[in-house]
């Protein structure tokens, strides 16, 4: 297993082209938040939004219009129930991030089958949370494009039906296989499982264990895949930094917030980028 490093984030952060602009920086589409739950698709798309990702867009139940708009302006917004119009998004986008408060009612069923049926080779999507049980639970074929799911210790079980206290490297590279799907096993250290390598995250620490977390870490993972060279260096790179900033923030606080994670990103990449 390898581990990632401060210097292996030093040199994939990328420079940014003097003429580059927002199109060059990847277009992504949030699903989720539905009408409990529509904090975890905003702290989502925040953290793309604080990642550098350069157009983002959300679809949402329409009673999350408002706080998203007053939290990140930066956002465009859809109603993720108007499924023709929520195709017709997907199409335009590099990457879809689907499930954080999303539910597992019928309606978030259709609008998982919606996406997913619509995704093409170049784009990929990460599936996180209630969209995981979907994707089991209702057997969903597996898309065109590069499949990410972001499991925590309960939705792997979902996912490899192994128990929590019962996971281990070798089965976990042999579901990996299985799911064909890039894996990021969130936990104290988290795993990430590419078709060929495991890596293992060393920051992180108990003052992350607080709703949001996860969903934060979707948002920034996606944020780094539309900007980085390629995906393994953005989905690396992104959960190192998501615990770093944590680990620096647990310094002088009890609790570390996923919206004060959020607001150090930019600062964060700024500092490694230019270590060099
Ligand atoms: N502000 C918002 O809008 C927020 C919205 N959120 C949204 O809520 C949705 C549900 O996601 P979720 O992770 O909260 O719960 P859930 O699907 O019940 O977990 C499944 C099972 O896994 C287990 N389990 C969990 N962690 C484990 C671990 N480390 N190690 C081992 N087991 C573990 C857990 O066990 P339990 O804790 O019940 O014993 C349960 O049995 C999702 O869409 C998310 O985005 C949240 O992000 C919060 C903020
Ligand atoms: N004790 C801990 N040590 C290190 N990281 C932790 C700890 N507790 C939680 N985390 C991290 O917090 C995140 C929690 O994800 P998740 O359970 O999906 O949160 P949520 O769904 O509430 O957003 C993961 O990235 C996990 O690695
Ligand atoms: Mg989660």
């Amino acid at each position: 297993m390898k581990l990632i490093s401060e210097s292996y984030i030093k040199q994939a952060i990328p420079k940014r082209e003097k003429n580059s602009y927002k199109g060059n920086f990847g277009k992504l589409l949030f699903v989720g938040g539905n009408e409990q739950m529509g904090g975890a698709i905003i702290m989502s798309a925040s953290a793309a939004v604080y990642s550098g990702a350069g157009l983002v867009t959300v679809a949402s139940s329409p009673i999350n219009v408002h706080a998203l708009h007053s939290r990140i302006p930066e956002a465009m917004f859809v109603d993720m129930y108007d499924l023709d119009t929520l195709v017709n998004m997907v199409d335009k986008m590099d990457g879809i991030v689907i499930g954080p408060g999303l539910g597992r009612d019928d309606r978030a069923k259709d609008v998982m089958k919606s996406v997913l049926n619509e995704l093409r080779e170049d784009q990929f999507i990460l599936i996180d949370g209630d969209a995981i049980s979907i994707y089991i639970n209702e057997s969903l074929a597996h898309p065109k494009a590069q499949l990410v799911f972001t499991p925590h210790l309960g939705e792997w079980k979902t996912l490899s039906n192994m128990e929590p206290d019962k996971e281990n490297v070798e089965d976990n590279i042999q579901k990996q296989k299985d799911l064909d799907a890039i894996i990021v096993l969130k936990k104290g250290q988290s795993e990430i499982y590419f078709e060929d390598e495991v890596w293992q995250n060393i920051p992180g620490n108990p003052s992350m264990a607080t709703g949001g977390m996860g969903d934060t870490l979707a948002g920034m993972i996606a944020g780094f895949m539309g900007q980085f060279e390629n995906y393994e260096k953005g989905i690396l790179s992104a959960v190192f930094l998501h615990s770093k900033i944590a680990n620096t923030l647990a310094e002088t606080n009890y609790v570390t917030l996923p919206t004060a994670i959020i607001n150090d990103i930019p600062r964060t990449m700024n500092d490694y980028a230019n270590s060099n």
